[in-house]
């Protein structure tokens, strides 16, 4: 039952008085807050606190460097507060009995240390529609009777150590809703609301799985390089340091049957294969005269991109050719293999068929923008043979049905591959506002000029999103991270392509230019049989360096961390503002690049210190809703 009535405490001070001195008591032991009551009303001019007709209806002690516990029976008595946000302050121990704050519709306790289970006395506050229990320590099952809370609009749960499952929530009022960064586990419930968030509201839940994030409930795909054919049961999170849970190792050999358009090929036997090969080179050979020689215009790409896409629109007029004559040679003995969950949207005739523009010739291969029947815009990458020819066909295959699973918004998905006597395509989604090479340094007329900070930040965010999902999704890595492998989607999200290629190949056969080399760790530069997911960590902080400066990699001097922040502001022509937010940039890119990869950190907390740059930076705006 709700208390009507404060009771009395002294009947000198009001009792809201004399709540907030209770909780600063424990709360502020560094005695930030500097309370003083000479008159009977003057706690509502104290900082932080909000009244109406004497009693308190907000109490919000945002980024005040609070330190100490929340104690309990201490805010309780404010019974007519509205909004509480402890927002960022040093606060640990449990979260107390709230229950009869039952007025409360705001509640942020995110970034402190606050450890124990979920306070299901929160489960009490019907009229809230903002939580935020984000970044802290707590552990224990997220209530099912979460639901029960139908007004909820925003609800924070990231970066705890919650586990069991997702409640099945299905408030309509939900915006704002992420459970990243825990330990949850099993099928995310489909629910209307539930289904209305992408995938990041999700990751890094190693063991979460279900339709909505894409991910099946079953044991994993096969993968490179796994042996293993006998498959224990999920690991559990602890067996991991930092957080990072690998998966399960696959049983092997993969079960065919659940795929369609499997590669003939390679399932049938050699018998089969020699008939399909020569039937095709028939069929090859029948239809030659048949063929379409005219090269459909494909337009350049979106007018947006006219500048990025320059270099590439260059060699794509002198170059541009049809696919069919590039890869007319292609024996067909086997057939577009989509990977998982992908519809059968073409044939491999049709994408012989199609016209096609060269996008560009890379370390494994070429790449062209291919348009089937006029319509679908497609990236065919052609992997160049002699470079891959390492990886049995077998492997390739388990290899892109692993990569081919991976799904998140800042991954350029793979679509479909095929393989089939030294030919090797791989087919991914066109990304239409070219990379953020192009974006960063322009076409080679133009002065490069960094871009803004929090550009920067939000592209970097995209970037580590993506490779933080790679590593923990499965046992692979990116293994070829730089700029021109960073895409612009149609939003202008920074997303990853050319994922977990580079170990299908052998690399003494490549010949880098020295800004792909500058992006190599320093254990990989000789083979990159050392490629780990420290490797990529290295390359991301070259490529954030480079996106603050505007300097291609190999520009980048080397440099001890506190004389790399005046080399990074020297490059801008920064008024000073910035100062600090570079400042902590350039700390995650040089922890990122230091030499020995045990002292690197891994991609999850690298990805929470960009969360906590860019919260910190909301927060200064006071553009973030409801924090202050
Ligand atoms: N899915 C895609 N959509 C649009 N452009 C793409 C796509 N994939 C690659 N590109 C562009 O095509 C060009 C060639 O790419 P490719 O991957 O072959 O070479 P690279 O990125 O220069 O080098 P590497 O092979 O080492 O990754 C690059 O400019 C790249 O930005």
């Amino acid at each position: 039952e709700p208390i009507t009535y404060p009771p009395q405490t002294n009947l000198m001070l009001p009792s809201d008085a004399v709540s907030i001195l209770s909780f600063k008591s424990k709360a502020d032991l560094h005695n930030k807050l500097l309370y003083v009551l000479n008159e009977r009303f003057d706690y509502c001019q104290w900082r932080g606190v909000n009244c109406i007709q004497g009693r308190v209806v907000r109490f919000l002690l945002p980024n005040f460097g609070l330190f100490g516990t929340f104690p309990a029976n201490s805010l309780s008595r404010l019974d007519q507060l509205r909004v509480l946000s402890l927002h960022n302050n040093s606060l640990s121990g449990p979260i107390p009995d709230l229950s009869s704050l039952y007025n409360l519709k705001s509640l942020f306790l995110g970034r402190n240390h606050f450890s124990g289970t979920f306070p299901s006395s929160i489960l009490f506050l019907h009229r809230l529609t903002s939580l935020d229990l984000s970044y802290n320590e707590l552990t224990g099952p997220l209530p099912v009777n979460l639901t029960t809370l139908d007004r909820l609009n925003i609800l924070r749960l990231e970066w705890n150590r919650f586990n069991g499952t997702v409640p099945p929530l299905n408030q309509p009022f939900l915006l704002i809703f992420n459970v990243s960064g825990n330990n949850l586990t099993g099928k995310i419930p489909v629910t209307p609301t539930l289904s209305k968030f992408n995938t990041t509201a999700f990751s890094l839940n190693p063991h979460l799985c279900g339709k909505i994030i894409n991910k099946a409930c079953t044991t994993r795909a096969p993968f490179f390089g796994s042996s293993s054919a006998s498959s224990p049961a999920v690991q559990s999170p602890k067996a991991n340091s930092g957080g990072i849970v690998a998966l399960p190792p696959p049983h092997l050999p993969k079960k065919k049957h659940q795929r369609p358009g499997m590669v003939l090929g390679f399932t049938v036997g050699i018998a089969l294969i020699i008939f399909s090969v020569l039937l095709a080179l028939a069929v090859v050979k029948k239809q030659g005269g048949k063929k379409r020689v005219e090269s459909k215009e494909t337009k350049p790409t979106t007018a947006s991109s006219e500048a990025t896409n320059s270099k590439t629109q260059v060699e794509g007029v002198s170059e541009r050719k049809s696919v069919i004559n590039e890869i007319q040679k292609l024996k067909k003995s086997g057939n577009l293999v989509f990977v998982d969950g992908e519809v059968e949207g073409y044939s491999l005739e049709q994408l012989m068929r199609a016209s096609a523009e060269l996008l560009g010739r890379g370390s494994m291969g070429i790449t062209y923008k291919a348009v089937i029947d006029g319509q679908l815009i497609l990236t065919v990458k052609r992997l160049d043979a002699g470079k891959t020819a390492v990886t049995s066909g077998e492997v390739f295959e388990q290899h892109m049905d692993a990569v081919g699973a991976l799904r998140h918004p800042n991954l350029v998905p793979v679509r479909a591959y095929f393989q089939a006597k030294g030919e090797r395509l791989v087919i991914y989604d066109y990304q239409p506002n070219g990379s953020v090479s192009n974006l960063v340094h322009g076409s080679r007329s133009t002065r490069a000029k960094p871009l803004h900070w929090t550009s920067c930040l939000k592209i970097a965010e995209d970037v580590a999103e993506g490779l933080a999902y790679i590593h923990q999704a499965s046992r692979l890595f990116h293994g070829n991270l730089k700029s021109s492998n960073v895409l612009l989607g149609s939003d202008f999200e920074a997303c990853l392509a050319d994922y977990s290629l580079v170990v299908l190949a052998d690399s003494s056969c490549f010949t880098e230019d020295p800004d792909s080399l500058a992006y190599k760790a320093p254990e990989i530069r000789k083979s990159s049989r050392r490629l780990t997911p420290k490797s990529d960590v290295y390359a991301f902080g070259v490529f954030l360096l480079e996106l603050l400066t505007g300097k291609l990699p190999s520009r980048h001097p080397v440099l001890v961390p506190r004389d790399m922040l005046e080399w990074v502001r020297a490059t801008r022509e920064d008024d000073g503002g910035e100062y600090h937010w570079l400042g902590m940039l350039t700390e995650v890119a040089s922890v990122c690049s230091l030499t020995s990869p045990e002292q690197r950190p891994a991609m999850w907390q690298v990805l929470k210190m960009i969360h906590e740059i860019k919260e910190s930076a909301m927060m200064d705006d006071s553009a973030s809703f409801g924090y202050s």
